[in-house]
């Protein structure tokens, strides 16, 4: 087991990566600080394109934060992200030094990111079409009627197509979590983030949306998923990058970061965070 994923080391003069072969994400050298605390020590992670990566961890080692740095809903402190190999917020140049891209650069490149956050955040006055919707229309630019084609598609989905007239407050948070969903796919990303993406359902709805995001899994889209549900990534992660106090400490296949011997890091973390039947799963 390697402590990273493969990482591409081209050399100084190679051209950059081609789109497709560049990884989804890689994140190299990243550091956070929020004051004087490190929340982000140094994490280098390749997120294999079309393919499912779980990160997992104890709370507060910094899951949440590097999953915002990637989306650039927080700014990484050192060190550099790139998408597909094009780098988001900031380029590092050859003798090391990095410096901010235009503000229109970073919306483009962040455009190809699609997340889905722990609370639903969908507008209340809006129906489930609506939601899907708006950025379509708002953002894209997208005429009503072809953007509520593209909803409705995407609706169907997540299994919510007899669902699209009903407002947030007449759909259970399940649903409101594949709405939400929905209104990600809709964008087209070429990435989709989940932060914690259950943490606020009840038990009985959880597995509803687990199960959309297993469907997503195999469709080959590119997924990067925060995640307590370890069942969840030990059976749908293709790969799984373990955070310890703001450190990448493992990254690999499940059977390498599960299997025997187990990290005691990890061993400690599971016995603390096992959901139930991931026992029987590992
Ligand atoms: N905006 C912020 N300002 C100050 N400290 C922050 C901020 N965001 C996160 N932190 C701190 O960074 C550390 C890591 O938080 P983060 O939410 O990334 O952890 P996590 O692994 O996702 O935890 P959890 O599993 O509980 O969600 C925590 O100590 C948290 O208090």
């Amino acid at each position: 087991m390697s402590s990273t994923a493969p990482t591409r080391t081209p050399h100084a003069n190679s051209p950059e990566p081609h789109a497709a072969t560049a990884p989804a994400v890689a994140v190299k050298g990243v550091g956070k600080t929020f004051g004087a605390t490190e929340v982000l020590k140094g994490i280098d992670l390749t997120v294999p394109a079309g393919a499912t990566t779980c990160l997992i961890g104890p709370s507060g080692s910094g899951k949440s934060t590097l999953l915002r740095c990637i989306a650039f809903l927080e700014e990484a402190t050192k060190g550099t992200i790139t998408i597909k190999g094009d780098p988001l917020g900031f380029a590092e140049a050859a003798n090391g030094q990095r410096t901010r891209l235009s503000p229109q650069n970073i919306r483009s490149v962040r455009s190809r990111i699609g997340m889905v956050f722990q609370q639903f955040n969908l507008w209340p006055h809006m129906t489930a079409l609506g939601n899907v919707c708006e950025a379509l229309v708002t953002v894209r630019k997208m005429k009503r009627k072809e953007a509520e084609e593209r909803g409705m598609a995407q609706l169907s989905r997540v299994g919510l197509e007899h669902r699209a007239t009903h407002y947030p407050s007449e759909l259970s948070g399940g649903q409101q979590q594949r709405v939400a969903i929905a209104r990600a796919l809709a964008l087209d990303p070429e990435i989709l983030l989940f932060d914690e993406p259950t943490a606020s359902l009840d038990p009985e709805l959880t597995g509803e949306v687990l199960n959309v995001m297993r469907d997503l899994a195999g469709s080959g889209m590119t997924l990067l998923v925060v995640t307590h549900e370890i069942g969840f990534a030990a059976t749908v992660g293709e790969s799984i990058a373990f955070l310890d106090h703001g450190r990448l400490l493992l990254n690999g296949t499940p059977r390498e970061v599960f299997g025997e011997p187990r990290h005691p890091r990890l061993a400690q973390f599971l016995e603390t965070y096992l959901d139930r039947g991931a026992a029987t799963l590992l």
